[in-house]
């Protein structure tokens, strides 16, 4: 059979090493996912919290006769210790290590193949992000949470850095503004400028009150309020 013989030569063509490497990458690829469920697992079991609530900040080796190892925080976990920053980042990665994120992934090559197909998820679920916040009241918590979380960690980073563009400016709206990480950070930047947030009516029924920040319910395809 014609595939057999056109296996045959290209095994010889590679020496045992790099077809073993080559084994090693196809392994590498495939389970490129057991990095994220693993980092889903340590949120879940609260490692990075545990870890900071013992006050062990470095990966060392502790003075025992049988050199036992402690593990502490890098700056990249750090983000995920309630507390450590501002806004720690467990939120954000909640939402895209959750399975209505993750399980779409296992018919993306139907997805591709599918012509008339909108995004992954609305293939899989049959609803947009959107839509399945507005029906289920734990998932809307999971995505207003996720972006206050994401919005926080960012705002912080942009005040500092470029705080400028926002001078001069009294009312600003922002258009599908969640539950106001953002404007919330902006209003007390600029306590004189007026700030406003639109969402869908199920994120703003859920939002929590600010007193510079007031909460406009609608849908920014039919109407976006002036600034
Ligand atoms: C990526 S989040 C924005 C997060 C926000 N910037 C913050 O600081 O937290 C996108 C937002 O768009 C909202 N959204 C989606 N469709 C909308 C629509 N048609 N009108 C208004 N808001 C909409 C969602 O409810 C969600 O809160």
């Amino acid at each position: 059979n014609t595939s057999s013989a056109k296996m045959a030569p290209t095994q010889e063509k590679h020496s045992s090493e790099e077809l073993l490497q080559a084994q090693v990458d196809l392994w590498h690829h495939a389970l490129g996912f057991v990095k994220s469920m693993a980092l889903k697992c340590a949120m879940e079991l609260q490692i990075p919290n545990t870890i900071q609530h013992h006050d062990i900040f470095v990966v060392h080796e502790v003075a025992s006769p049988n050199k036992e190892v402690a593990y502490g925080l890098t700056p990249t976990t750090r983000l995920l210790a309630i507390d450590e920053v501002r806004s720690n980042l467990s939120p954000i990665l909640s939402l895209i290590l959750d399975s209505t994120v993750t399980a779409p992934f296992s018919g993306m090559h139907s997805w591709f193949l599918d012509e008339h197909s909108t995004s992954l998820f609305e293939k899989a679920h049959g609803l947009n992000v959107w839509e399945m916040a507005a029906q289920n009241s734990t998932y809307n918590q999971l995505i207003n949470d996720a972006m206050v979380s994401d919005s926080n960690f960012l705002m912080d980073i942009i005040l500092r850095e470029c705080s400028g563009v926002f001078l001069g400016i009294k009312s600003l709206i922002d258009v599908a503004g969640g539950h106001g990480g953002s404007a919330k950070a902006i209003a007390k930047a600029f306590p004189q400028m007026k700030c406003s947030v639109l969402d869908l009516p199920h994120v703003v029924e859920e939002a929590p009150t600010f007193d510079h920040v007031s909460f406009i319910s609608g849908d920014m395809f039919k109407y976006i309020p002036p600034a």
